[in-house]
């Protein structure tokens, strides 16, 4: 792993100094540009998310972090009036060119979000849906998938005996590493995570950022999250977002110890936000 400056010469403001895998992006955000109707939420994000790694995306609410998180599966789709300018490349292709399969797309990002939402099933079937989704049936593939799944998630050992039972019935921390097995049973390459600890209690939360760390290396990881401690815990690098502009963008330890931008340096020291 070594320090690379990526360079996006279209946004001078934004200060480049990320950690790179050495396995190349896995998505490239380009001159990327977001409006709610006439409201403009973000401008010209540039931002390559490097394979294998944790990124984090943090800063004072309202400032875009959300909306970009979902702008890289095309969650944002589904908002009247809303506009984009811009790029997201995964794999080489815009995911917002005319003709993409959006949920071939999504298939690839698997997506977790603040409050844990597991269906009103059983713990098998939350984990398996994605695969019912894709017309498998086969039982012993899906009991396998599940159980690869449950353990990637780190639930096997506290679920495996239950896996009939309602998934309503475990705790918000277990609920909440039921929606991260939901999300990586189908494989993606790719998981969003929109504030994934914001409804947990510190042990439920210390128990998914373990995750988060597990997952590594097998997953490229983009989380929000509003508390920097968390992102100094998980990330590799940090994206620090102000008024829906990318800020500064680098190595998580640089970011917090010696940010580059003096915004960044107010915001982590806690002058604003
Ligand atoms: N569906 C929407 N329609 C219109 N405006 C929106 C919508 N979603 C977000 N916004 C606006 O876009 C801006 C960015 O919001 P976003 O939720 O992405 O910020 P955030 O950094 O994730 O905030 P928070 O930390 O509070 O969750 C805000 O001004 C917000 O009001």
């Amino acid at each position: 792993m070594s320090t690379a400056t990526l360079e996006a010469p279209s946004i001078p403001k934004t200060v480049y100094h990320v950690t790179d895998s050495g396995q190349g992006s896995a998505i490239s955000i380009r001159d990327f540009n977001l409006f709610y109707g006439e409201a403009q939420a973000l401008y010209n994000v540039n931002m390559e998310v490097q394979r294998g790694m944790v990124t984090s995306l943090i800063g004072p609410s309202g400032c875009g972090k959300s909306t970009l998180l979902r702008s890289l599966n095309r969650m944002n789709d589904l908002i009247d009036n809303l506009r984009i300018r811009g790029k997201v490349i995964v794999h080489d292709n815009d995911i917002y060119a005319p003709g993409v399969d959006v949920i071939a797309l999504r298939k690839r990002m698997g997506m977790v979000f603040q409050k844990p939402n597991p269906f009103p099933k059983s713990i098998f079937e939350n984990v398996i849906f994605p695969l019912r989704v894709e017309g498998i049936s086969d039982k012993a593939m899906l009991e396998e998938a599940c159980e690869r799944a449950l353990k990637g998630s780190a639930l096997w050992n506290e679920v495996k005996d239950r896996l009939n039972e309602s998934a309503l019935g475990l705790s918000g921390g277990q609920q909440q590493r039921l929606c991260i097995a939901r999300a990586i049973a189908a494989e993606p390459e790719i998981l969003l995570m929109d504030e994934p600890c914001s409804a947990l209690d510190p042990i439920a939360t210390a128990k998914v950022e373990e995750l988060i760390h597990e997952l590594r290396g097998q997953f490229s990881i983009v989380i929000v999250t509003h508390s920097m401690q968390q992102a100094a815990r998980v990330s590799d690098n940090t994206a620090f977002m102000y008024l829906g502009k990318l800020i500064e963008y680098g190595a998580t330890d640089t970011v917090f110890t010696t940010p580059k931008d003096s915004r960044t340096e107010d915001y982590i020291t806690g002058r604003f936000g």
